[in-house]
């Protein structure tokens, strides 16, 4: 624990008898946890996050089309080689938004070697995300910043989920757009499923600094390879 200004000019004998304290600007606002960083430090991670998804971003959306498409060919055969047999797997992924690997072959695929696809809907903001059965030719409809979503589908747990990196660390720690919702989703899943983050290797960043409200992946699945933790 770090010393803050409260604790300061508290010498005398009174201190043995007054409350302790008081420790509320520790608690995250949003999940109660509590935090064993200054204020103004989570701050400071905020912008530093802030600034990097930001780069990141850019970095990403830079890539030309074609250049995009064989990184994502390799990005899925990498996934096939890690992932093995996913007959009767629920495997959730995504659709791809500012310039993410597009998986969408892949995850067409899926249905016919025996596993169920699934993809993320934003059902509130800052809530778990839900997800909802998808295969090819069923319908579906725009949802936040126009990620289409399953019109319809079965809310499924999934076994797998392939969640899209905006930049990733050594320590398989994987930094999104900053809703958190990847984070909240994986938290409160009744049974903890393999969790794969995917994204380009130029998207490595040394560490996310990561916090106790971060969920690490299982591995990291680039162009160049698999890291696993
Ligand atoms: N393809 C794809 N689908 C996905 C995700 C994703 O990263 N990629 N998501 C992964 O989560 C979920 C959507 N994520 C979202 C994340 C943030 C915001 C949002 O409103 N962000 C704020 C900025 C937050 C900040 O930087 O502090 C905004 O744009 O105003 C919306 C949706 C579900 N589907
Ligand atoms: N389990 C949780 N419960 C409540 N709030 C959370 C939880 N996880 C993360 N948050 C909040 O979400 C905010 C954004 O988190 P973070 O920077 O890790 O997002 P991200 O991982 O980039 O986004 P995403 O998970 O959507 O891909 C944090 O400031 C944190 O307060």
């Amino acid at each position: 624990m770090i010393a803050h200004d409260n604790d300061a000019g508290r010498d005398g004998p009174d201190d043995d008898y007054g409350s302790p304290a008081c420790m509320i600007h520790l608690v995250d606002p949003a999940s109660g946890a509590l935090s064993d960083q200054d204020p103004r430090q989570q701050q400071d991670l905020k912008r530093w996050r802030s600034v990097e998804r930001e780069r990141l971003v850019a970095l990403r959306r830079a890539i030309p089309a074609e250049e995009r498409r064989g990184l994502s060919d390799r990005i899925a055969r990498e996934l096939d080689r890690l992932l093995g047999d996913l007959s009767g797997k629920t495997v959730a992924a995504y659709l791809p938004f500012r310039g993410e690997p597009d998986l969408r072959f892949w995850i067409e695929g899926l249905s016919v070697r025996g596993a169920i696809a699934a993809l993320p809907v934003v059902v509130a903001p800052r809530s778990p995300l839900e997800f909802r059965t998808w295969s090819r030719g069923e319908p579906l409809r725009p949802g936040v910043w126009t990620i289409p979503v399953p019109a319809g589908g079965t809310l499924v747990t999934p076994d797998v989920v392939i969640a899209p990196v905006v930049g990733y660390d050594a320590a398989c720690y994987r930094l999104g757009h900053g809703g958190g919702y990847y984070d909240r989703t994986l938290a409160a899943l009744p049974r903890r499923p393999r969790i794969v983050g995917v994204g380009y290797e130029r998207l490595a960043l040394r560490t996310i600094y990561p916090q106790t409200y971060d969920v690490p992946t299982d591995a990291i699945v680039t162009e160049a390879g698999v890291s696993t933790r």
